[in-house]
């Protein structure tokens, strides 16, 4: 893939089709992925950084939350995953642990104007978040309109310096193959950490095609990035065979509301 510096690029539209081409030009000539690791299982140790355990729905309690953050504790989960409003209260009961606290912008549609969504992460990070999950604006997306969805992404970089970690929401089952890999570039050219497959709302959900075609974008994108992105699965991953299918095809983190039950097969599975 012809590197082409940021800072020698008009970003026009066009530009970025063209380096849209070469990767996936790169991609059509690299050979499939395979499991990027052949244990069969995971111990419950192993398994418990991989999880970002979340609740997003509208109706979330405080004492469903504060359970949340308990069960991530118990399990030594990565991260929980909330919306803004309950960040403050995670910050309090996560208190002298390591565990990220994750929250969403832009949830779920991703089409908010750039300016709430930029609002929604400052507030979020006063509020005590370490990671944010952004919906990406797909309606852009597909009127072609790459350098808004670039200009936006890089805005949030900009407001949400390193080392906390932008998440970007793709909803890979309202995008094609090649959707996919614009937004997989777009988020690597405005510095994003990791590119993530669906935000459990619309949807079927995380797919292990996704994760696989993510993978192979983030290794091209690596190349010529100064960082390679993770990948995040997420949405309808429901067992400990879900949660192995995805990270064998290398997914980073499993976003999922049924964190704990995957733990207790995991845990079943060891004995
Ligand atoms: O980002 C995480 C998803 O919202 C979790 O979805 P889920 O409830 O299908 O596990």
């Amino acid at each position: 893939m012809d590197q082409i510096p940021i800072e020698e690029m008009d970003r026009s539209d066009e530009q970025w089709q063209s380096i849209f081409d070469s990767v996936k030009a790169e991609l059509d000539s690299s050979s499939d992925s395979k499991p990027t690791s052949n244990r069969p299982r995971l111990t419950p140790e192993q398994l418990a950084p991989f999880i970002d355990h979340t609740i997003l729905k509208l109706d979330a309690t405080e004492e469903q939350v504060d359970k949340l953050c308990e069960e991530a504790k118990h399990w030594h989960f990565a991260a929980i995953c909330v919306r803004e409003n309950f960040v403050a209260r995670a910050k309090k009961s996560l208190q002298g642990t390591n565990i990220h606290i994750a929250c969403v912008v832009g949830f779920h549609e991703g089409t908010q104007p750039t300016v709430f969504k930029l609002e929604e992460a400052s507030r979020a990070i006063a509020a005590g978040a370490t990671e944010l999950d952004m919906v990406l604006n797909r309606d852009l997306l597909k009127q072609k309109q790459y350098a808004a969805v670039y200009e936006e992404l890089k805005a949030m970089r900009d407001v949400v310096p390193e080392p906390v970690e932008l998440k970007l929401i793709l909803e890979t089952s309202e995008l094609d193959k090649a959707e996919v890999v614009y937004a997989s570039v777009l988020a690597g050219y405005a510095g994003w950490d990791y590119i993530k497959t669906s935000s459990g709302f619309c949807g079927r959900g995380a797919s292990v095609e996704d994760v696989r075609l993510m993978k192979q974008l983030a290794s091209i994108l690596g190349k010529t990035q100064s960082k390679e992105m993770k990948v995040k699965a997420s949405g309808g991953i429901r067992s400990f065979k879900d949660a192995m299918d995805m990270i064998v095809f290398g997914a980073n983190r499993i976003g999922a509301s049924a964190g704990v039950a995957m733990m207790e097969e995991a845990v079943e599975k060891s004995k």
